[in-house]
């Protein structure tokens, strides 16, 4: 779970609607990272997401159709077994105008590769929680400065993966992570152990070439499996 401190924001207001939504990502554990070329295919493959028992996509803006995808997500009113909805936000979001699209398209967090003062001021004043990409305790100390209490972890494999995470948190203990980039089924477990990990994010259940195909089949199966993976590696 994580911390009260949660949902900050740059004046120093917690939302409890941030507090919610991280620690659903928590319960969660798997933050799938979608890129659509077609927005035609977002929700067959938002539902083989859900049927594989993982009801969460970050669509990235690397694509045109990242917009449509996300509305197209968000109106379809998918349910899920516990009845919370399926959870969308925009992934690779680097210019403020990005946040503006990613929000009226419905996402509910907004996911960047770096850290951007512009993008997490505008997601501020949209209210909409947003997940910077930080990798140096540097980027750390700002992103805390910005009122950011949770942050991506990228690229995780090749920037130290769970040791430097591990290191990071020795002085910046009220700081979660979302490790992404690198992580596979093979090395979850070993991100998933540190208490500072929210949830990691990857895109192997997610393959392109199955998104392209529209293969749902393989979609819901290799999500099926990293959600056992995660439910397997513990809190
Ligand atoms: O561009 C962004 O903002 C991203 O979100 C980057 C992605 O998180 C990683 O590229 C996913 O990494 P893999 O799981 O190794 O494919």
């Amino acid at each position: 779970m994580v911390g009260d401190d949660e949902g900050v924001m740059g004046d120093g207001t917690v939302t409890a609607a941030h507090t919610a939504l991280l620690d659903r990502m928590a319960g969660l554990r798997l933050l799938p990272v979608v890129v659509l070329q077609d927005a035609g295919h977002a929700v067959p493959l938002a539902r083989a997401l859900v049927a594989g028992g993982l009801p969460v996509a970050e669509v990235t803006f690397r694509t045109a159709a990242a917009a449509d995808s996300i509305r197209a997500m968000t109106d379809a009113g998918i349910t899920t077994a516990d009845g919370s909805g399926l959870l969308v936000g925009a992934g690779t979001v680097v210019t403020p105008e990005q946040v503006d699209a990613a929000v009226a398209a419905g996402a509910r967090f907004v996911v960047s590769p770096g850290l951007s003062r512009a993008v997490v001021e505008r997601c501020q004043e949209h209210g909409v929680l947003a997940l910077p990409g930080t990798v140096t305790a540097t980027e750390v100390q700002a992103a805390l400065a910005m009122g950011l209490r949770t942050v991506k972890f990228f690229p995780a494999g090749v920037s130290g993966g769970p040791a430097a995470i591990k290191a990071l948190s020795a002085p910046f203990p009220q700081m979660s992570f979302v490790p992404t980039g690198g992580v596979t089924e093979a090395n979850l477990a070993d991100y998933l152990a540190l208490p500072s990990v929210v949830a990691a994010g990857g895109s192997w259940m997610v393959p392109a070439d199955a998104v392209a195909a529209g293969d749902s089949a393989t979609i819901e199966s290799l999500t099926a499996s990293a959600v056992a993976a995660a439910r397997g590696a513990g809190a």
